[in-house]
């Protein structure tokens, strides 16, 4: 199955535009994983069974994992996932982008041996520092295009031929790059308007829309801004808000993220229709 069509079967299956980001963070894991020599390993999974029948995606971000020598936690995690929820794509949130040679190996990387269901790609280098991923066919490529901290407007606003670049990297990727239909984009919570008009350009193509949670993205305007004619097109991921939720009495740290993932899940799922 396809990427894009195993994210429309969770769409579906757990009326869910969630993405759950697994971004650990060893200062903030409760005390029991912090002596733990695999405890990123048993924090995430605790993390991904107590939300799995709420969320669209699973999006570990690789950072968190290599800045602590973690990648077979990772791979373990990935395993994991796959095992225990086919049905939940896995987007490996790498940002790749390097020459055709070197990307093929980034490629491999995310597929092959996290087996990613779909990786995040930045555009920067072209077309053919992208094209490698294109050869797993069966896999999603997510491409930056406009990402949700202020900064991206340094370069993503650049007036390329009369329109802002992020509209330029959305057609091209929508018109060209997308030939084999595996292609999604990056597009930030933060900036709904431009989320819109993303949405215009793109059609039915889905974005991956970080930025609400934590980055503090309004969840009722990022919905109307991105949605589909279907109510759907979107993989709205929070990571550290679901994470490090505050338990409420009675409550472990995975009931808390549960809890918060419900509630987000809810709130995305009020402005659908
Ligand atoms: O434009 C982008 C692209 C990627 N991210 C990633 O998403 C999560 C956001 O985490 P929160 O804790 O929900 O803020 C994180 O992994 C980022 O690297 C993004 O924020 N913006």
């Amino acid at each position: 199955m396809t990427f894009i069509n195993k994210l429309s079967a969770a769409w579906t299956a757990n009326d869910s535009l969630l993405c759950v980001g697994l971004d650990p963070d060893m200062d903030k894991l409760p005390a029991q994983f912090q002596n733990d020599p695999q405890g990123i390993y048993h924090f995430c999974r605790e993390i991904i069974d107590a939300t799995a029948d709420l969320a669209c995606s699973f999006k570990p971000q690789i950072a968190y994992f290599a800045a602590l020598s973690a990648e077979a936690q990772l791979e373990k995690i990935c395993h994991y996932v796959r095992d225990n929820y086919p049905h939940i794509p896995l987007i490996l949130d790498a940002k790749r982008g390097d020459i055709g040679a070197t990307a093929r190996q980034y490629a491999r990387e995310a597929y092959d041996r996290y087996g990613a269901d779909a990786v995040t790609v930045n555009p920067y280098m072209g077309s053919d520092s992208v094209e490698p991923y294109m050869e797993w066919s069966e896999r999603g490529v997510i491409i930056l295009c406009r990402t949700s901290n202020a900064g991206g407007s340094d370069l993503q606003f650049l007036n390329v031929d009369g329109q802002p670049l992020y509209q330029h990297v959305a057609r091209l990727v929508a018109q060209k790059w997308n030939a084999n239909g595996q292609c999604a984009l990056v597009v930030g919570a933060t900036f709904p308007e431009e989320l819109a008009q993303v949405r215009a350009i793109v059609g039915d193509m889905p974005l991956l829309v970080p930025g609400i949670g934590a980055q503090g993205g309004d969840i009722a305007a990022t919905v109307k801004s991105g949605k589909t004619a279907a109510g759907a097109g979107m993989m709205i991921n929070s990571s550290r808000a679901i994470l490090y939720a505050a338990p409420q009495a009675g409550e472990d740290f995975a009931a808390a993220a549960r809890r918060v993932a419900l509630e987000t899940r809810d709130a995305i799922n009020q402005h659908r229709a």
